[in-house]
């Protein structure tokens, strides 16, 4: 495949040449028998890498407002996934699938229920997932018990081992909600199978207080003096974190999802605002996640990279924090490493995620900086076209891989059946 006449970040025009999965070459030997993208008038960006998501809680979208995060989880949200059901997931991924689409994003880490539905409907839309089953100490929508989660986890990640889009995770929900034996359970698990384990850490004063309470020690002492601490944990939120901590991730190789929308949304830090700064100068390799969209409540990667830039420079008094275009390069480059993806570069060798842009917009002029447009100025109405492991999935703003309008409805039909039997 080539993508023809395209802009680069560098703002030099381009002949891109696919094959298969990976960029082959730029402005490098035409082949004759190419299917041709013309991207003329067009930016060719690398996709985002969302690393923090619940995608199926698109079924909650507008409707756990105003609350921080223990009433959020206890008064709603929780409540209502006791209702939780396979088919809400497939069709809530559904609606959140399409939309990454539509945001530009390649793939995600995401941790949720029923993790064999998520993976079908990204397998159908041609996106990648690393995706966890969450464990708990009290029962989930497809558990009793934890036994049974770790169960679950396993079989997934043995049906998951060799997939192309897929890769096999797990999720222990966080530090006040799996016990240390739980978490070394999961991280035995891990360890066998070569898992990511995905976490929610730190991310709330509550949660540093009830910690200090039950164990006399903070989350991240907790996690790194049990051992689970290591270079397959990814971390999110990370807000209320000490230097000392930031140092003991760093020590253990620990990756990190900033999450500014969810976190201010729900109010849960000073600012919403972790600290950033140090995690940089510790050497934390630092991504960017939206977290769910009931706590955001959009999957806008642009949107998140704008709220990272200034919320870190107004927390600081210093603008020459969180600059262009390294947020650019936490967005797409760091989280396809966390990923261990070989992408988020346009380079030859790279797995071709790449987005495309329509510049022609008055918003996007005029042209002088891509990097400082895409972190400022553009969002995710902007994303024109999207190709994931070199597959076209979206190009002049049409989804190819599904009939868009009859999934929404579908989707939407799902949506609104859960809302009525968890509150009527
Ligand atoms: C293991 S994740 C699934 C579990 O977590 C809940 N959840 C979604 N977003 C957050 C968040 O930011 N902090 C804590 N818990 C969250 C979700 O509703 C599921 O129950
Ligand atoms: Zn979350």
């Amino acid at each position: 495949m080539l993508i023809k006449n395209a802009v680069l970040p560098n703002k030099k025009r381009a002949d891109i040449y696919i094959e298969e999965k990976e960029i082959v070459s730029i402005n490098g030997e035409k082949n004759k028998d190419d299917w041709v993208i013309d991207a003329r008038g067009k930016l060719v960006l690398p996709s985002f890498y969302n690393t923090h998501t619940h995608l199926a809680m698109t079924l909650m979208r507008g409707i756990v407002e105003d609350l921080v995060l223990k009433d959020w989880l206890e008064k709603i949200v929780w409540p209502m996934e006791k209702h939780l059901s396979r088919e809400h997931v497939y069709w809530g991924s559904i609606i959140g699938g399409l939309e990454l689409i539509r945001s530009g994003i390649a793939g995600i880490a995401d941790m949720y229920f029923f993790m064999d539905e998520v993976a079908k409907v990204l397998k159908l839309l041609g996106l990648r997932g690393t995706l966890g089953t969450t464990i708990f100490d009290f029962p989930s929508p497809e558990a009793e018990s934890t036994d049974e989660m770790l169960k679950i986890a396993e079989a997934f990640a043995k049906d998951y081992q060799n997939d192309e889009l897929i890769t096999p995770s797990i999720a222990p929900h966080s530090t006040y909600t799996c016990s240390p034996e739980t978490l070394l359970k999961v991280k035995e698990l891990a360890d066998k199978y070569g898992l990511l384990i995905q976490i929610h850490l730190a991310e709330t004063r509550w949660e540093v207080y009830e910690i200090q309470k039950r164990y006399g020690k903070r989350p991240v002492e907790l996690l790194g003096d049990i051992g689970f601490l290591d270079e397959n944990v990814l971390a999110a939120h990370a807000v209320w974190v000490t230097k000392a901590e930031i140092r003991t991730l760093a020590k253990h190789g620990v990756k990190v999802v900033h999450n500014p929308i969810s976190n201010m949304k729900l109010a849960s830090g000073g600012a919403g605002v972790m600290p950033y700064p140090e995690m940089k100068e510790y050497g934390v390799l630092v991504t960017l996640g939206t977290d769910g969209v009931a706590s955001n409540n959009n999957f806008d990667m642009f949107e998140e990279m704008k709220v990272m830039a200034i919320a870190q420079k107004n927390h600081r008094w210093d603008p020459t924090i969180a600059k262009a275009e390294e947020v650019f390069k936490i967005a797409t480059e760091n989280g396809a490493k966390a990923l261990g993806l070989k992408a988020g570069r346009i380079e030859e060798g790279y797995l071709a995620d790449l987005m495309l842009i329509d510049l022609n917009k008055p918003h996007l002029k005029p042209f002088y900086d891509p990097i400082t447009l895409a972190v400022y100025s553009m969002r995710a109405s902007d994303v024109d076209g999207l190709i994931v492991n070199g597959r076209p999935l979206m190009l002049n703003k049409e989804i190819l891989v599904v009939d868009e309008a009859e999934m929404l409805e579908k989707a939407e039909k799902k949506a609104f059946e859960l809302y009525e039997k968890a509150f009527s």
